[in-house]
């Protein structure tokens, strides 16, 4: 059997974004001749995330996108936890539903993961000519921060710690999910940390992480503290 790719997307008031995002995502494979589906995950939206998801199932087919939607804002890093269940695809790729994270790259990632046989291909914003647009200044300190004290405290050896554009192989990112603990923004970079002390491969793709046009950041100052905590717990038991 071929190879198939489970995208993973988790949404949260992601209406303006999500029909350009998958109709981008269906094209990228169609035209890559490769097998994909999309899990969204969204955690009771109030946009009516929901009715556009569904309107999606009805266009692209029941067999290309699957909506598995949780009762209310249960966080970023469960929400990859739940849509896991679901997944059909021998690879996962998780992303932002907010465009931040183009499809285009897409290529690139699996192209990469194959020539390497890597177990994880990370997008980074912080080597080769990856970067980031439209954040204002407090925000690129906050990633830049929370980044430096991860490799710092922890040394996982991975440019971009918190970036959620990744493809993993579907049975490591099982195994990864089931030693982490972190249920908000964290979960990336704890991800990160768990993959290398488990000895897994790691390749990076340079990428451009485009600030959002439509809604807002579900980042917020609790984020930012359950990260501080993460990095701690990590530095204690890892
Ligand atoms: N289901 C669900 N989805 C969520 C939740 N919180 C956020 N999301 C979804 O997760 C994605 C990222 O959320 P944003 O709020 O757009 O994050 P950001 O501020 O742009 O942060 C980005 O950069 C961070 C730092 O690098 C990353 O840590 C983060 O994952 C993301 O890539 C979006 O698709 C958003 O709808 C939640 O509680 N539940
Ligand atoms: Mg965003």
């Amino acid at each position: 059997m071929g190879d198939k790719y489970s995208i993973i997307l988790p949404t949260y008031n992601e209406r303006k974004n999500l029909p350009i995002l998958v109709y981008l995502l269906d094209k990228t494979f169609r035209e890559a001749k490769i097998d994909w589906e999309v899990v969204i995950v969204d955690d009771a939206s109030p946009d009516g995330t929901q009715e556009i998801a569904r309107k999606l199932i009805d266009v692209f087919g029941a067999d290309h996108i699957q909506l598995r939607p949780r009762a209310g804002k249960l966080g970023l890093g469960t929400a990859y936890v739940h849509g896991l269940q679901f997944v059909t695809g021998n690879y996962v790729i998780i992303m932002d539903a907010d465009f931040s994270h183009h499809p285009e790259a897409i290529p690139e990632f699996i192209a990469l993961q194959k020539k390497h046989n890597y177990d994880i291909v990370t997008g980074t914003r912080y080597a080769g000519n990856g970067g980031v647009y439209g954040w204002d200044l407090k925000r690129k300190l906050v990633s830049r921060g929370a980044n430096f004290l991860a490799s710092t405290v922890l040394r996982p050896n991975v440019s971009d710690l918190t970036g959620s554009f990744r493809l993993y192989k579907k049975d490591v990112l099982a195994k990864i999910i089931s030693e982490t603990k972190s249920k908000g923004y964290v979960f990336q970079m704890e991800m990160m940390v768990r993959a290398r002390a488990l000895g897994f491969t790691v390749g990076e793709v340079p990428i451009n992480f485009v600030d959002r046009l439509y809604g807002e950041s579900k980042l917020g100052g609790d984020e930012i503290f359950q990260y501080l905590k993460g990095v701690l717990s990590l530095f204690v038991s890892v």
